[in-house]
This record gives C-alpha cells, structure tokens and sequence, in this order.
C-alpha cells in the first residue's frame, strides 16, 4: 500500500548517485578518498538515502553544515565520520561529542570554551576539521599566525583533536583560474608553515566539486562532493569541459488531478493571467509553490506530457498549477514529468534555475518535506521516504 496520499513525488535514482561517486573515484588520485557532502537533507534529494549509497559506493565520510543535519545521520544508523562544514554554537560541542561527529573550528576562544565545556564532565573528545579562508570570505583563519594561534590551542586541548584542515574555493567552477590558484597558493603556504611549525597534518581537504574536476591533483586526503554527487555540475563551464560524465538523479512528477476541455474561452488561475481558447485542453496537476515549486514559473515554465512540453497556464497556485495540452486529449491520472525525462524530452534542474535566476544547486534544495521521495534501483522502487509523515 502507497505510504502517502498524493500523486507528486520526487523520484531519486540512487544508481545515478553510485555511478556519479565511481565517476570521481576513477577521475582523481587513487590516494585521494570522497566526503559525500549530504547537507540541506542531500540537496534536496535526502540526506539519509544518499549518505548511505554513496558510503556504499566508496565514499569514506559524510559532510552537513549543521549538527543537526548530522543527528539525523546518527538516528539512521550511519556510523561513518560525518564532517560539519559550519558553525556549531560552543554549547552544542557535548551533542557533537555524544554523537562522535567531527566539527569544524577556527577561533582560539571557541576551542578554548568547547574544551572546558567537554572537561566538566569528562565528555569524549571531539575531532576538529580547522578553516582556513583563503579567499571565500566566509569562515576560517586568514593569517598563518592565527592558524598556528588555533593549532597551538588544540595541541593544548585534551578534549579536541586536530583531525583536519581545510578550505573552500570560491570561483573553482570559473574558466579564470586566477582566484581559485591564488586560493590554493594560500592554502598551500599555510600548510607550509605548519609543516616548518613541526606539525604533523592530519586529514587535509579542500576541493568542492569543480576544482576535483578542474584540479584532481588538488584531492589531497579527501574531496568535498557535494553538486557532481547528484549529478549536477556547478557551472556551464564545469558540463561543457566533459572530463567527468554525470547522470541527474532526480525527477518530479505528478498525475493529472483535473482536465477540462474549452468549449468557450475562459480564464485560468489567479488573476485571470491566463485565456484558454475553444477546443483546448486545460489540465490541474497537484502541486505548487508551497511544495517548493515556484511561483517565478508562472506563464513561464513548461511541462512534459506523452514525451511532449506544454506550458504552465497562468500563475502557480500555493498547492496546484494548471498547464496547457493543447489539443491534446488528456485524462485523469496521466502522468506529467515536471522536472527530468520522459521519452526524448527532458526539463532540466540546470533549464529551472535559468527560468528563475539562480543556480541549479538551489532547485532540488526547494522541493520540502510535503513531497515524498521515492529511491529507485534498476529503475525500480526500492523505498519511499516522506519527510511529512517521517516514514
Ligand atoms: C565547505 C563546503 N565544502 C564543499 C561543498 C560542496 O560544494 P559542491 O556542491 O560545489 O561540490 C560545500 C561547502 O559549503
């Protein structure tokens, strides 16, 4: 029996997320291990699932920007290291301890407070991933004096371990490598002076998607896979360079709730955007911008219906959106690809984020906890997930 009561699901093919992990394995230095980078619930795909298929294919640990992301992780019975790549609030460095997840730190009174709090009361030690901003802006040390300042911290913490170093690219998904080379000269001066410092490194990462692809010589210990992991590239730049081939694992569709014929011309939605004409076909479908679909679509977007596009009429409605067929007959029931193929058609995430001015990585992160997720093997349903009733 269906474990939801609606007909828009998210289809999420984990053999496109074991075949884009073995893509990279086969792109970069045989030395060079993969962090699976499930933050935003798996950019929108589940965290959960995709962790756990992308360990089964060869990634060696988990990354998520929140500690919370991680405890989902936990609850699921994922044991492998888990990375977060965030800002975790000194307070919550005992629930990281607790749940024996590594977090990242770049602040000598952070690691100071955080190894008194896990001393109190003779918690587990924590392992700590430091950052080092070598030109994101973000987060992370920017001397080589304060790296050493927090190294020397740590070496002074019972309770912490140095267990990485890392930093974060900014433009590596560019065709000018001119920021991304000054970034990793920056990195690799800081990791000289530790070198000069007598420190031995532990874990050292600092490749995201692009520059693994730009710049497999760069993997070090471990890549940060986020993007290529769904099968998604970061830019244009990054698809058009075809060194690594990806497949998209994620679809969503829906049925046809409702389909009308015009006899006479009538208007469609709110605002009356949209004027049907005589002997066209106006069909409803199940879903809207409170979904994560959105309302930027309007009059904007398209459908596939029987291998074909047809257009989204009028405004996209909180919980439904109407298309028009055309002359085409339809019928309730019928399924309706919103985004991914059917037969030579496709809508792409890379096509929807170009329609409402983002990025493709923002797409798949809107689609929320009312539409379920439905993983598939060998084409098939192998478990259905859905964020709303947690089951
Ligand atoms: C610190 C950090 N590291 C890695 C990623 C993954 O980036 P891609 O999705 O572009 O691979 C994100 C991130 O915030």
């Amino acid at each position: 029996m269906k474990s939801f009561c609606r007909d828009t699901w998210v289809e999420v093919d984990l053999d496109a997320i074991r075949a884009n992990l073995e893509a990279f394995k086969r792109h970069l230095p045989e030395k060079t291990g993969i962090m699976a980078v499930v933050k935003a619930d798996g950019y929108g795909h589940g965290a959960v699932h995709v962790g756990k298929e992308a360990l089964a294919s060869g990634a060696d640990s988990l990354a998520v920007a929140l500690l919370d992301e991680a405890l989902i992780l936990r609850r699921a019975g994922i044991t492998a290291p888990i990375l977060v790549l965030g800002y975790t609030p000194v307070e919550s460095i005992v629930t990281a301890s607790e749940l024996e997840v590594q977090l990242t730190a770049y602040s000598v009174e952070w690691i100071t407070e955080a190894n008194a709090i896990l001393q109190k009361n003779d918690h587990k030690p924590v392992g700590i991933h430091v950052k080092t901003d070598t030109g994101m802006g973000r987060l992370g040390v920017r001397t080589k004096e304060d790296l050493l300042a927090v190294v020397s911290a740590l070496e002074e913490c019972s309770k912490l371990e140095w267990t990485g170093i890392f930093t974060h690219f900014a433009c590596a998904d560019e065709p000018d490598t001119t920021h991304v080379r000054r970034q990793h000269d920056l990195f690799q001066s800081f990791l000289q002076a530790l070198r000069e410092a007598n420190k031995a490194l532990p874990t050292v990462h600092c490749c995201n998607t692009a520059a693994a692809i730009a710049f497999p010589d760069w993997g070090y210990d471990t890549i940060r896979l986020g993007i290529g992991l769904y099968g998604l590239y970061p830019s244009l730049y990054m698809k058009e360079r075809a060194d690594v081939i990806l497949a998209p694992a994620l679809a969503l569709k829906t049925k046809i709730a409702h389909v009308k014929k015009a006899d006479e011309p009538f208007t469609v939605s709110y605002g009356a955007t949209y004027s049907a004409q005589p002997d066209e076909w106006i069909a409803t479908l199940p879903i809207g911008y409170a979904d994560g679909y959105s309302r930027l679509l309007s009059n904007r977007g398209e459908v596939l219906y029987n291998g074909s596009r047809y257009p989204i009429a009028g405004r996209v409605c909180m919980d439904q959106i109407m298309v028009s067929l055309k002359s085409t007959e339809a019928a309730v029931n019928d399924e309706v690809v919103l985004y991914g193929k059917q037969g030579d058609e496709e809508i792409t995430l890379d096509e929807i984020a170009d329609l409402l001015g983002t990025i493709n990585y923002e797409v798949p992160c809107m689609l929320n906890y009312r539409i379920p997720r439905l993983y598939l093997r060998d084409q098939k349903v192998t478990d259905v997930f859905h964020p709303l009733t947690m089951k």
